[in-house]
């Protein structure tokens, strides 16, 4: 009977948060011991102290993250037994399993099982949470003799998720992830795997997912390499960054497209001519000139003075050196202590000769003759002139900022593009300069010697830590199978954990700071936009090449992104990148979404049009202006839209340049509830423009003069069909420059 199913239910499920809360209970208490234990005991004994603290630590924190929504599924099998599905896997002390890890192989028939394909299933059950209680249940009967006992039907729980009220953050869609998705999700972790999808069809849920699921799955390598989570823009960042934690997952490592240089918070690139010619595969050619520039041959010789000494340091010894130090295929600034050690050698033969032959310092001690030459600074000044040390900022910066270098080291580009490349020396650094400078730090390595020991010596210590770790290990094991934790400690795990206090550090941690980690998976999400300097620097970070790539051709809009795929990966995958198409629009409703793909196909642009899984409550709405009043008209039109979003999210899309005049006459009707852009997602209106926009979503949308949106000195129609399909419930339209071809033909009559 449904009621009594329910109760059964409800009885279980205060079971599972039972179960969860005596998990609590006993890693606080573990946690609580080990930090009474003190600092005390031999330095064995305190690194392992750290060691287990950190662990309960992180268990504890992900027993917190689970909280919300613990247990969504429940299957029926033909062997007549019932699996409950949820967030983590849970089982009672004598391993009696309870509940199913989402991720693990056998909760894959929750998503992937259908009447046609019952893979042993016959009832598949979602279990609708309100706190710890179960407010509903819905039934996908699979067998058809289990029709009879009576079921469960409800909005359905896919249904009910779409429709509910947007909060300006990503939810994760655990319980209700589709078919399509989760093969996506599950699908094997080396190699390229290329996600297209139209706008909503759940590329970024799939993303977010699959880095769980990678974790899960792969923890062994990916605990100790890591996973990268590339995306858009710092506001798209913040949209998603609640979903992993949800997921009881933190360690990926997620980066905008600006902060992939440690140190270096970059701004957008808001002149498309230079985002193309900086992602343009000129580049690489561009960068290595300017550091080749950097070593001169002088044109005659040279006189330095040593301790009242005058020695010759000639062309071609310089250059020789420069040869051998070329030869030992270093990055430049280590090369640069081969050229150095050459020549300091060279120039102490000769400060010692001299000496000799004016029988001064017969017996000089050669050791002491090489410091005073080293010491010299002649000599320093010399050496430098020839081979400077040098950081890729200081690199970059002077080749940008002063022509005479550009001119002599950008010989393939016309003068009008070394314009686009020219800026002042204190410009911030944009986007667009990220890959250069990753370039630019590739081919100079180390700025200094001093960072190379000292890389060495961490690396020294790691590996000490690594071995003291795989003598603790058994131990350490044994005592966390006691707490039901089971495999997930490896030795490289305790090598972190055993770092000294300071510089105890997650894999992710480290991974933040260090641009020469080599991850072990890499995500990339919008990846249309990326232009070939992007692709490059990601592709160094990993060596593996294992990427998950999703976007969708359809919406590029900076200037340097794709417009196919395979343009963008061939030259670095070659062929070895396989495509996987989502093909559902969970976002937007069906006569907005038919009427953006219109929109688009009239303009020229090709668009994977999905199928959109919902009808809508309203057509897209389109208001036709007298000139200068688009403003006033959104004023006017703010009270509907707020009231049909029902206390939902309206976002204004708008041309960067009536960014700001939509924005302060909302304030002054709306105050504190209008954001001011990019990471104000937390008002109830926000103004931005379509490149903002990317990757998010809304309840409500107004755009402000699509026309603008399309024509090709603000924007590519990529950028208009982006805004029409950020919203989950209705589109308005306002114009009153002239509307785009194809939205022209379908409200002729607006
Ligand atoms: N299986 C699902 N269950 C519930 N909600 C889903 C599901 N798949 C997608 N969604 C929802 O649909 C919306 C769109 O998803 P998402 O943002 O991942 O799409 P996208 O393909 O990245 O879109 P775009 O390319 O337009 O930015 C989100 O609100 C997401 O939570």
């Amino acid at each position: 009977m449904p009621d009594a199913d329910l109760a059964h239910e409800r009885d279980y499920v205060r079971g599972l948060y039972r179960r969860l809360d005596e998990l609590r209970d006993e890693k606080r208490g573990q946690l609580a011991a080990v930090r009474k234990a003190g600092a005390v005991g031999s330095v064995q004994n305190i690194s392992e102290r750290d060691a287990f603290a950190a662990m309960y630590e992180d268990r504890l924190a992900q027993l917190d993250a689970v909280e919300d929504r613990l247990v969504f599924g429940r299957l029926d099998l033909d062997d007549g037994e019932a699996q409950y599905i949820g967030r983590i896997g849970l089982s009672t002390d004598d391993l009696r399993r309870l509940m199913v890890d989402w991720r693990a192989p056998e909760a894959s028939h929750f998503y992937q099982a259908t009447a046609f394909d019952r893979q042993g299933v016959r009832r598949r059950r979602h279990l609708i949470l309100q706190g710890r209680d179960v407010k509903a249940i819905e039934d996908d009967i699979l067998d058809a003799d289990m029709l009879e006992a009576g079921h469960h039907q409800g909005e359905g729980a896919l249904l009910a998720a779409l429709n509910s009220k947007r909060t300006g953050r990503m939810a994760d869609i655990v319980s209700t992830i589709q078919a399509e998705q989760d093969r996506i999700i599950r699908a094997p972790m080396p190699g390229a795997l290329v996600v297209q999808g139209g706008p909503g069809t759940g590329k970024t849920a799939v993303a977010l997912h699959r880095a769980a699921y990678l974790l899960y799955s792969h923890r062994d390598r990916l605990k100790s390499a890591g996973v990268l989570l590339v995306g858009p823009s710092p506001s798209f960042m913040k949209y998603i960054e609640r979903v992993l934690p949800s997921l009881g997952e933190t360690g990926v490592v997620m980066s905008s497209l600006g902060r992939l240089m440690p140190g270096i918070n970059a701004v957008p690139e808001e002149d498309p001519r230079v985002s193309r010619l900086k992602g343009s595969k000129r580049m690489v050619e561009l960068v290595a000139a300017a550091v080749s520039n950097r070593q001169r041959i002088p044109s005659g010789d040279r006189i330095v003075d040593v301790e009242g000494q005058k020695l010759v340091l000639t062309p071609r010894q310089v250059r020789r050196a420069r040869d051998k130090a070329r030869a030992t295929g270093k990055p430049y600034n280590e090369a640069r202590n081969t050229f150095v050690k050459i020549l300091l050698r060279e120039l102490t033969e000769q400060l010692q000769s001299k000496l000799e032959a004016s029988s001064v310092g017969n017996n000089a001690d050669r050791s002491y003759l090489a410091e005073d030459v080293r010491q010299a600074r002649d000599v320093r000044v010399a050496l430098n002139l020839c081979w400077m040390p040098i950081t890729p900022q200081k690199l970059l910066s002077e080749l940008f900022s002063r022509r005479a270098i550009l001119d002599t080291v950008a010989t393939g580009l016309s003068g009008e593009e070394k314009d686009l490349l020219e800026r002042p020396a204190d410009a911030p650094w944009t986007e667009a300069d990220i890959p250069l400078l990753d370039e630019a730090a590739e081919l100079l390595g180390e700025p200094d010697a001093a960072g190379s020991t000292e890389a060495a010596r961490r690396e020294a210590e790691r590996r000490r830590d690594l071995e003291n770790a795989e003598r603790t290990l058994a131990n350490l094991n044994n005592a966390l199978r006691e707490q039901g934790v089971d495999g997930v400690v490896s030795a490289e795990d305790l090598a972190d954990f055993q770092q000294a206090p300071g510089a105890r550090l997650t894999a992710a941690e480290r991974a933040v700071g260090d641009r020469t980690w080599a991850y072990g998976h890499i995500i990339v999400d919008e990846a249309q936009e990326l232009s070939f300097m992007q692709w490059r620097l990601l592709v160094r970070r990993c060596p593996l090449k294992s990427f998950t790539i999703v976007g969708d051709i359809a919406q590029t809009s900076s200037a340097a992104g794709a417009s196919s795929w395979s343009a963008a990966l061939t030259p670095f995958f070659g062929d070895r990148w396989q495509l996987e198409e989502l093909t559902v629009n969970y976002r937007t409703p069906s006569q907005i979404a038919e009427s953006a793909a219109r929109m688009a196909a009239a303009a020229g642009l090709t668009v994977s049009a999905p199928k959109a899984v919902r009808e809508g409550q309203w057509p897209p709405i389109v208001d036709r202006v007298g000139a200068g009043t688009v403003v006033e008209r959104l004023v006017a039109v703010m009270p509907e839209e707020l009231e049909a979003a029902d206390g939902g999210l309206v976002a204004v899309i708008a041309p960067e340049e009536l960014v700001d005049s939509a924005r302060n006459a909302l304030r002054e009707v709306y105050g504190a509830r209008v954001g001011a852009g990019a990471g104000s997602f937390d008002q109830d209106i926000v103004v931005i423009d379509p490149r903002e926009a990317k990757g998010l979503e809304f309840d409500a949308v107004v755009v402000l003069e699509p026309g603008r949106l399309v024509d090709e000195h603000h924007g590519r129609v990529g950028d208009l069909y982006v805004a029409m399909t950020r919203p989950t419930q209705r589109l308005r339209l306002i114009a009153a420059d002239p509307l785009p071809a194809g939205i022209e033909a379908q409200f002729a009559d607006a």
